[in-house]
């Protein structure tokens, strides 16, 4: 099949955002979103819609007041809720001549390079096909471990799988804040950020709702991996009238995360591994192993770990902080915690003149080929 020259569009839609009073669903947000998508198909552009929404609106259909906090009962409220809104979905794109297919996924299918790229070509296939796919996690299968557990990593994830242009969060707040703006009244809008440093991370608070999971934190998150693909992301309203029309013309009204690095920057391959797994675990690392990997492209080596958290194993994706906690890069770990916390405190020279700890100073605890350095 030919590939069309297309321009790909992820967005994504919080729970809050979608939910509507009777029937759990907001069908007038909805064929405000199937209009805007419509037009903009006219103008060359691919969407992707990446939904939350399955819980809270699985949570009204059965008449449940208060959001359950065991997993049984919520994977139950996304399974009512899930098709009702597949079909609100199809309903409405379908009144505007718009194919819609639902796509929903969990860690598993991610977390393995080859299915990760089996979900990549099915995506493609379905915008070769003019389809809207709607995606979401699987939440009826999904147990902790395989969760997504935000959708606005999944957002990031489907972004960079599909080679997006731009990816937009349409939010239940117009934008980001320097600080969280429920607990800070004289918080300010930022209208750009540049560059993500801890002020940043330390700005992004939690969730404001009953009915949103991620917060702030989440979408900073994403932000941060879809600066590696070189994707910008906007976040703003989503309620505000011609939000995606305004995000691709670059006159958004809300927060514009800029991406440091050009798309094909970093390998798909990296991209994978910067999302394609949850991290098992972290380690921190002393200021000349932060330099070595921040700076000269390095690999890191056991000598250079001050501290490990987590049980994890060779091959598992770690994250890596600097002396004061900040994460700046993520990997495939060549040893397992264990062998790791031997490895600390001890000199390479110690290690090397130590038979059975000889191999932790030969070899790489994450190569530079499997280790990914935010911006
Ligand atoms: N620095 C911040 N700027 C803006 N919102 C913030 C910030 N920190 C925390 N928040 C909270 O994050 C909420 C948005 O996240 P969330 O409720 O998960 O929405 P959604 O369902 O749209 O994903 C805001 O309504 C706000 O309460
Ligand atoms: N997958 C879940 C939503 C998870 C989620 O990220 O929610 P939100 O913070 O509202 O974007 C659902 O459909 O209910």
């Amino acid at each position: 099949m030919q590939r069309r020259a297309r321009r790909v569009l992820v967005v994504k839609i919080g729970s809050s955002t979608l939910a509507g009073p009777d029937d759990g669903i907001d069908r007038r947000f909805l064929d405000a979103l199937a209009d805007q998508v419509a037009r903009l198909r006219d103008s060359g552009w691919a969407t992707v819609v990446v939904s939350s929404g399955a819980i809270a609106c699985g949570l009204v259909r059965l008449g449940m007041a208060e959001r359950p906090a065991d997993l049984p009962s919520l994977q139950a409220a996304a399974s009512v809720g899930q098709p009702a809104f597949a079909a609100a979905y199809g309903e409405a794109f379908a009144a505007r001549g718009l194919t819609t297919s639902l796509v929903l996924l969990t860690r598993h299918d991610t977390a393995e390079r080859s299915t990760y790229l089996h979900a990549r070509d099915a995506l493609m296939r379905l915008l070769d096909l003019g389809v809207v796919p709607i995606v979401n996690g699987n939440d009826t299968v999904s147990v902790e471990q395989i969760r997504f557990g935000d959708n606005d990593t999944l957002g990031a994830l489907v972004a960079c799988l599909t080679q997006a242009s731009l990816c937009v969060i349409l939010s239940d707040i117009n934008g980001f804040y320097d600080a969280n703006p429920r607990e800070c009244s004289d918080a300010r809008l930022m209208r750009r950020v540049e560059r993500i440093d801890q002020q940043v991370i330390d700005a992004a608070g939690a969730a404001g709702t009953g009915l949103g999971t991620g917060g702030m934190v989440t979408k900073v998150r994403a932000a941060r991996a879809l600066g590696l693909a070189g994707i910008p992301l906007v976040v703003c309203q989503g309620r505000e009238p011609d939000a995606l029309a305004r995000a691709v013309r670059g006159d958004h009204a809300g927060t514009l995360f800029a991406s440091p690095r050009r798309p094909g920057e970093v390998s798909p391959r990296k991209l994978w591994i910067a999302l394609g797994d949850s991290a098992r675990g972290a380690v921190t690392v002393d200021e000349g192993a932060r330099r070595a990997i921040q700076a000269q492209g390095g690999s890191l080596l056991c000598v250079g770990v001050t501290q490990v958290e987590g049980g994890f194993e060779r091959g598992d994706v770690i994250d890596v902080r600097d002396p004061s906690g900040f994460l700046f890069a993520r990997g495939l770990a060549g040893f397992n915690a264990d062998e790791v916390a031997l490895a600390c405190g001890r000199t390479r020279d110690e290690l090397a003149a130590n038979r059975l700890l000889r191999e932790l100073a030969e070899r790489a605890l994450i190569h530079r080929d499997n280790l990914v350095v935010f911006a």
